[in-house]
């Protein structure tokens, strides 16, 4: 079954006149991961808000394990169902990275009595040893920042993880270990991966591809 779902999905910006989704309908299920492809401008971006949370869709349905986003509580989907990972990373720079981690725990409501020993294993799982858990993430490379920004976004164990062009500022090496994160992530944790992405590698890596052009989304074939 699917774990996140798109109805006939479209999304117009107030002021403006096009529509800028125009009836995307597609499925996505745990244990896969999806690349979404577009060019600039296309949407992409609008429509990971919208399958985020951060956003409502006026028209059409996002349903999360059948339910209607509309219908449900967006903050408590938000905290549990779905973590979001971003380009520009989105921590913060002057608390260290395990500080962060148990930081997005408390915002999320995560009940768990040793949060911080919680926290240092998903950096570990992430490639991120004690020592460097205890840095400030200011004084981490991009690709360490980055394995933080995952470790953040599984914090409170979504089922839907969904990433910003997750590679986008990282060398080759950085990138392949970064995908073979999320990757394992799909295939040995079960969750949804969903990321929008221009790079070649991503989509080289993902399950199924979707592509975003003119409104519509429609299934591309892997190459
Ligand atoms: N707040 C806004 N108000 C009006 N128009 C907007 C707003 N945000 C985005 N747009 C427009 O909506 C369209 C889709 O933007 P979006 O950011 O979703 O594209 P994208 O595919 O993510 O682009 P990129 O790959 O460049 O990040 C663009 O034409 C953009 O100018």
């Amino acid at each position: 079954m699917s774990v996140l779902t798109l109805n006939n999905v479209s999304y117009k910006y107030e002021g403006t006149k096009k529509n800028v989704l125009a009836g995307i309908s597609a499925e996505f299920e745990m244990g896969k991961v999806y690349a979404i492809v577009g060019k600039s401008g296309s949407g992409k971006s609008t429509l990971l808000s919208l399958m985020a949370g951060l956003d409502v869709c006026v028209n059409g349905e996002i349903m999360y394990n059948g339910k209607d986003l509309k219908k449900i509580d967006r903050d408590i989907y938000r905290a549990k169902g779905i973590g979001v990972i971003f380009q520009a990373f989105n921590l913060i720079t002057n608390a260290t990275a395990v500080e962060n981690i148990v930081l997005s725990m408390n915002i999320s409501g995560v009940n768990d009595k040793n949060k911080k020993s919680y926290a240092y294993a998903l950096l570990e799982k992430v490639g991120i040893d004690c020592e460097t858990a205890e840095r400030k993430v200011l004084k981490l490379s991009g690709g360490e920042q980055q394995r933080v920004g995952i470790a953040r976004a599984l914090s409170h164990n979504p089922d839907i993880v969904i990433a910003d062009e997750p590679t986008g500022n990282l060398d080759k090496d950085t990138e392949a270990d970064v995908l073979g994160i999320l990757t394992s992530l799909a295939h040995d944790d079960g969750k949804c991966v969903i990321i929008v992405t221009h790079s070649r590698k991503v989509t080289s890596i993902a399950d199924e591809i979707w592509g975003i052009n003119d409104g519509k989304m429609i299934p591309v074939k892997q190459q």
